[in-house]
This record gives structure tokens, C-alpha cells and sequence, in this order.
């Protein structure tokens, strides 16, 4: 059964100390306003920053494990759908894979639906495109832990429901998914949502009782109109705009 245990996490200015406990494989959202500091608590978690404080992913520290260990423990795919580097879709793909697992590759070009672009290279396929090709790179070495930076930005419908789809489907075969996400509709498709505000966790609930919190509404500065819909709590002063 996969955990998440993290210790101490800070990171100068952008991440109070933090400590995440994680039990059980779940989908776990991460919502906060802009600049709260989701990307920061996953990049220490992901520990591409030089963050204090530990990981331990089934018990394994996380620092000082050797890279092909490492990234059957834990993957991270960014905010960014940058790639300026002209790899084939397939190529990149196996630099995040076991070389004795080939048939990974091709069963995720398959689910991702990459299978016509698999030749083409990265740099010159759409975002949303791209972002498939690194959902599919952050699955490739099968870890156990999944974080994902604003995964369901720039996806078309069709493919917002495929991704959370697929989101189960790991949990289901005992990963835990930690995403941040900025659509507040989406977060009745999750186990569990933290909230990140001012650089700390504000809320840690299930998804429908942080959207009825009363914190939620003042961070977010936004009330609840109705079903999906929000309105501004607290309209931003318009003198300047006169
Ligand atoms: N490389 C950096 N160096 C210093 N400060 C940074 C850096 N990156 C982000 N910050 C700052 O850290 C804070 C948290 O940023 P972070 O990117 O973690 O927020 P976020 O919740 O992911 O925001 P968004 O929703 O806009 O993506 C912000 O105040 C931001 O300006």
C-alpha cells in the first residue's frame, strides 16, 4: 500500500515548514490562489528545489536514492509544456522508462492516444499535445507517487475526462496522485484537496467540505453562487480603471 510521508518541507520566502502525510493510494488536489505556493509543495516533494526537510515514499527516503530508483518512487511533471529540445515523442518517452520495458512505451502512446505522433518531435506538437506526451512521461517508470502541476490546463474536454480517468485508473492500481488544480469544478473527481495559501497549508478536507469552509471563500475571495458558479467576495478597487 503506497504512503506519503513528508517531514519539514520549507523552502526560503515560498514554503512554510510543511509536514504531508499521505496513507493510502488517493487522488489528492491541490487548489490555492495564485502564487499560494502549490508549485512550491510539489516541487519539495518532487526535491528538484534544494528543499529542506525529507520524503519518504513507502518508507524509502527519497533524497540520496540513486536516479532509476528514484523515479520508480516518484515523478513530477511541471506547469510548463515548454520543450524546446527536438525528441522524438517515442525517445523521450524512454529516457523516463526501464530499458527492459519497452512494451510501457508503447501501451501508454496507446492510452495517451499518442500513437500518430509518436515520430513527430516534441517541440513541434501543440500544448495540449504536449501535454499528453508528459503525462505519459511522468507514468512511464510506473512510480508510486505521481505529481502533476496544473495537468488538466490548456486539455480539451474530451481530453479533461480521459486525464481524470486515468488519474483513477492509478489510483486504483495503488498510487497516490497529488494535482494541482485551479478548475474548482473538478474537485468532486477527488479523494482529498489541501488548500495552499500565503506559502502554508490552510485546509487539508475532503472536497466538499473545504468548498463549504468559510476560509475557503475568504483566501479564494469568492462566494458561491450557485452549482459551479462563483462570484468575487470583495471586488477589486476600480478607481484606478476610471
Ligand atoms: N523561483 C522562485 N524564486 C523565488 N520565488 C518564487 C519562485 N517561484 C515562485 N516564487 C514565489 O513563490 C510564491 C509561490 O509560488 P508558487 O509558484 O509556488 O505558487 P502557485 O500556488 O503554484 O501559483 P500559481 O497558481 O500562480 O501557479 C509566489 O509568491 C511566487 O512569486
Amino acid at each position: 500500500m503506497t504512503s506519503l510521508v513528508a517531514r519539514g518541507l520549507a523552502l526560503a520566502t515560498r514554503l512554510h515548514p510543511t509536514d504531508l502525510v499521505i496513507s493510502d493510494p488517493s487522488l489528492v488536489a491541490l487548489v490555492g490562489p495564485n502564487g499560494g505556493g502549490k508549485t512550491s509543495l510539489l516541487r519539495s516533494i518532487a526535491r528538484v528545489e534544494n528543499a529542506a526537510g525529507n520524503v519518504f515514499v513507502d518508507g524509502e527516503c527519497v533524497d540520496g536514492t540513486p536516479p532509476a530508483r528514484r523515479r520508480r518512487l516518484l515523478s513530477f511533471m511541471p506547469a510548463s509544456r515548454d520543450i524546446t529540445w527536438p525528441i522524438p515523442v517515442r525517445d523521450l518517452l524512454g529516457l523516463g522508462a526501464d530499458a527492459e520495458d519497452p512494451s510501457r512505451i508503447e501501451a501508454l502512446l496507446h492510452t495517451l492516444e499518442l500513437d500518430l505522433l509518436a515520430d513527430r518531435p516534441v517541440n513541434q506538437l501543440s500544448t495540449g499535445e504536449r501535454a499528453r506526451v508528459l503525462m505519459a512521461r511522468a507514468m512511464a517508470s510506473h512510480p508510486k507517487l505521481i505529481l502533476l502541476d496544473e495537468p488538466l490546463s490548456n486539455l480539451d474536454p474530451y481530453w479533461v475526462i480521459r486525464f481524470l480517468e486515468i488519474f483513477r485508473q492509478a489510483v486504483h492500481a495503488g498510487k497516490i496522485l497529488i494535482v494541482s488544480v485551479h478548475d474548482l469544478s473538478q474537485l468532486r473527481h477527488f479523494d482529498r484537496a489541501i488548500l495552499v495559501a500565503d506559502g502554508a497549508v490552510q485546509l487539508d478536507k475532503a472536497p466538499a467540505e473545504l468548498l463549504s469552509d468559510e476560509r475557503f471563500e475568504n483566501i479564494f475571495r469568492i462566494t458561491l453562487a450557485g452549482a459551479d458558479e462563483w462570484t468575487v467576495k470583495q471586488p477589486a478597487d476600480q478607481r484606478s480603471l476610471r
